[in-house]
């Protein structure tokens, strides 16, 4: 089944929670990425997998099987560490199948396991080499080999290509959707690196200090943030934020106030919102220099040259706010406007801050609205 479930797991250590009342069901077979600043908790998950940490309380079932007091020899997995923990004194060939000898797989099979995955991560060549006369590139294909010829049903993969230049993260991130593609192991897969999580998952396990925020499609987590922390998290400049209150039909951020598009008023009336936080991300915001009705207006505090596009950094109400922008001519001290567009917006509950409205909630109901 390649299945790994968590049942309400709880991991401290002494007085520190660091996991708290995990519920998650890993489908077996597929690439779930687990996504967290640092010391959010992710390594932990992945340790309690393994079997390198006993949990604390709750159950976490394997292949159907609750696991809680299974060694981690028994557990099926083989594990990808970020500082790859290659044997020094061995050479490639015998780090890769170090674990088959201790299997005692025959040797035939050994020979045959060693060779595709030398293939595979394109190591020919250099079967006879110590790691330390090996790139870190190369270094982390060997762990990369190491793990895929076990066959085991779990891949766990702690941060792999973190010691990698990016140009190399590029190339590493297609090897590891190719092996999965190849040996359809259930993947899971440590970063803090959104880049990694959307490429290389098929689910995102969104964390945040040790609690899980959402899990879904890359898709949905950069679309559908099911709350302010993804909101914030997913994205780069992260979305804004404001505290907001609706009254009237109308939005009000601090002194100024637009009319929103009649679906949200609606939706916000039936929600009974009066005070939310609005989120929009920094792509979505059309800055305009002239300023017709019904716009938000802010003053220009600083500029950021990304080469392609730029980041207009602004003051709205005491709020810092971050537009994307093709091209600019603004500088600092300057004014500058937007409207509300009506799918583009966010609209967060106050007190549980999760996700009561996102652009698609609007387009899904626009020509039903548009009719009535
Ligand atoms: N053995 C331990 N004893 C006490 N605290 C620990 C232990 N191991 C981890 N922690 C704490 O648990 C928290 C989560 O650590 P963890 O390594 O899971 O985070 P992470 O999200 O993987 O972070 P990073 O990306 O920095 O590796 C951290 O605050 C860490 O200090």
């Amino acid at each position: 089944m390649k299945e790994i479930v968590f049942e309400n797991v709880c991991k401290s250590y002494g007085k520190a929670k660091i996991i708290e009342n995990l519920n998650l069901t890993i489908q077996p077979g597929e690439r779930l990425i687990l996504l967290g600043a640092s010391g959010c908790g992710k390594s932990t998950t992945l340790r309690l997998i393994a079997g390198l940490e006993e949990i604390s309380s709750g159950s976490l079932y394997m292949n159907g099987q609750l696991v809680n007091d299974v060694a981690s020899g028994e557990r099926n997995v083989s594990m990808v560490f970020q500082n790859y923990a290659l044997y020094p004194h061995m050479t490639v060939a015998d780090n890769i199948i170090y674990g088959l000898k201790i299997q005692k797989l025959p040797k035939e099979e050994i020979v045959q396991r060693l060779k595709s995955a030398v293939d595979m991560l394109e190591l020919n060549g250099l079967e006879d080499r110590k790691p330390k006369d090996l790139s870190g590139g190369q270094r982390q294909r060997v762990a990369l080999a190491r793990a895929i010829v076990k066959r085991s049903d779990f891949l766990l993969l702690d941060e792999p290509l973190s010691n990698l230049d990016a140009q190399l993260r590029g190339h590493a991130r297609k090897e590891l959707v190719k092996i999965h593609q190849t040996y359809h192991q259930t993947f899971v897969y440590v970063t803090h690196d959104q880049v990694e999580a959307m490429t290389v998952g098929e689910r995102i396990a969104v964390m945040h200090a040790g609690r899980l925020q959402m899990v879904d499609t890359p898709y949905n987590v950069y679309n559908r943030p099911a709350n302010v922390f993804t909101a914030k998290f997913i994205g780069s400049p992260s979305t804004n934020i404001f505290t907001a209150h609706y009254a009237d039909r109308s939005l009000q951020i601090g002194r100024q106030a637009v009319r929103l598009p009649e679906f949200w008023s609606a939706h916000l009336g039936k929600n009974g919102c009066r005070e939310f936080y609005l989120g929009i991300r920094p792509e979505h915001i059309r800055l305009e220099q002239e300023k017709p009705d019904n716009m938000f207006a802010g003053t220009v505090k600083y500029v950021e040259e990304y080469g392609n596009r730029c980041g207009v950094y602004f003051d709205l109400e005491g709020h810092e706010v971050v537009a994307i922008c093709e091209r600019t001519e603004c500088k600092p001290g300057d004014r500058v406007c937007f409207a509300l567009e009506a799918d583009k917006i966010h609209i967060f509950d106050k007190q549980s801050t999760k996700n009561i409205g996102y652009p698609e909630v609007y387009c899904e109901h626009f020509y039903q609205y548009q009719s009535v």
